[in-house]
């Protein structure tokens, strides 16, 4: 039998965390052969629908959960963690961009990331999804000098999920039969999905559909699906960011498919020409708990054009919140 990893959710009572708790206790994010202890951190106020998420996941008598243990109090979240999932933010409502969340969000990040290094795993493994992702990511990681900023990790699974599952559709194709396509940049409304190296079925995508569809309708489309569901829903995604999030941490731990890679928001290292100091999406290979930047795609004018233009907008949202990077 395995030793139990611990596993922190922060906002756990909220539309994504109720989704996350029951899916990794049930071994879908680690194996069904990997015990769980969850760490559940929320505020005050919302302490007692935490405890209904607790008696719930009594009542799903999950072999794999090892023990529960659901605080308001940062640090006792934290303590030996090795996941993270910063879910805990204020979600966007009709009308705003993420980064509008940024003042609103930007302080829990800072306290999560001392926290962290204070007590957390020296190797913990952190998956910021609470808006703006990219720069809270950033936040929480200058926060932890004492943990590898690499660990610090964004989620743009749930954009490149949408990609392929446009792109599916276009080509009268199933989602499995799409293989390396990218997200690069923010989570944001300037995020570049990029199919110049996809492939469906084995044929470039490229071939498949055309340039205005790509410029005029799956790019747009991809970059707005987040504002199309709080129209549609009167609420953020939730079950779909939960499963991203799940994509994400499972992928990181045991390792990207064959032939394939993912999108993670990851420290920018210069590859690409995107210099350092931002968490910037990047098409990733994972192996043996660790990611690699995919390197040598060939980049064109049109792909250049909106890598730079998401970089910029990150620069920005940096520029916004310099005086709470430690
Ligand atoms: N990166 C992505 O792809 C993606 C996708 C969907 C949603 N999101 C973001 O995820 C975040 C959460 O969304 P949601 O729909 O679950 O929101 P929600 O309002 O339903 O839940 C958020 C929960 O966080 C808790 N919380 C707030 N501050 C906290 C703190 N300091 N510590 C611990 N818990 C805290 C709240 O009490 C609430 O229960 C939002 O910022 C949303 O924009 C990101
Ligand atoms: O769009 C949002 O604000 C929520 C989330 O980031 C999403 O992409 O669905």
């Amino acid at each position: 039998m395995k030793k139990p990893v611990r596993v922190t959710i922060t906002g756990a009572a909220g539309q994504i965390g109720y989704q996350l708790a029951f899916r990794i206790a049930s071994g879908q994010m680690l194996g069904s052969d990997q015990p769980i202890i969850l760490q559940l951190l929320e505020i005050p106020q919302a302490l007692d629908a935490l405890k209904g998420v607790v008696m719930e996941l009594d009542d799903c008598a999950f072999p794999g959960l090892a023990g529960v243990v659901a605080t308001d109090d940062v640090n006792e979240a934290f303590r030996d963690s090795d996941y993270a999932l910063l879910v805990g933010a204020r979600p966007r409502g009709p009308g705003m961009e993420r980064k509008d969340l940024l003042q609103a969000n930007a302080q829990i990040f800072s306290v999560q990331g001392k926290a962290m290094n204070d007590h957390a795993s020296r190797d913990i493994k952190v998956l910021v999804v609470g808006n703006p992702a990219n720069t809270n990511a950033l936040i929480a990681s200058s926060n932890a000098p004492d943990i590898d900023p690499r660990n610090f990790t964004a989620m743009t699974r749930l954009d490149h999920n949408r990609a392929a599952a446009q792109l599916a559709a276009k080509t009268g194709s199933h989602v499995t039969d799409i293989r390396q396509l990218t997200i690069w940049g923010n989570h944001s409304a300037t995020q570049y999905p990029d199919v110049h190296h996809a492939t469906v079925k084995g044929k470039a995508a490229t071939d498949l559909v055309d340039q205005s569809w790509l410029s005029d309708d799956f790019i747009p489309t991809v970059q707005q699906r987040g504002a199309a569901i709080i129209k549609a829903r009167g609420a953020s995604s939730a079950a779909s960011a939960a499963s991203a999030a799940i994509d994400h941490m499972h992928d990181w731990a045991l390792g990207t498919a064959d032939g394939d890679w993912v999108s993670m928001g990851i420290p920018a290292d210069g590859s690409y020409g995107i210099e350092a100091g931002i968490v910037y999406s990047y098409p990733v290979r994972c192996k043996n708990g660790d990611y690699e930047i995919v390197q040598d795609l060939e980049v064109n004018d049109f792909s250049r054009e909106r890598m730079q233009a998401t970089e910029q907008e990150l620069r920005e949202e940096r520029a916004a919140i310099e005086e709470l990077l430690a």
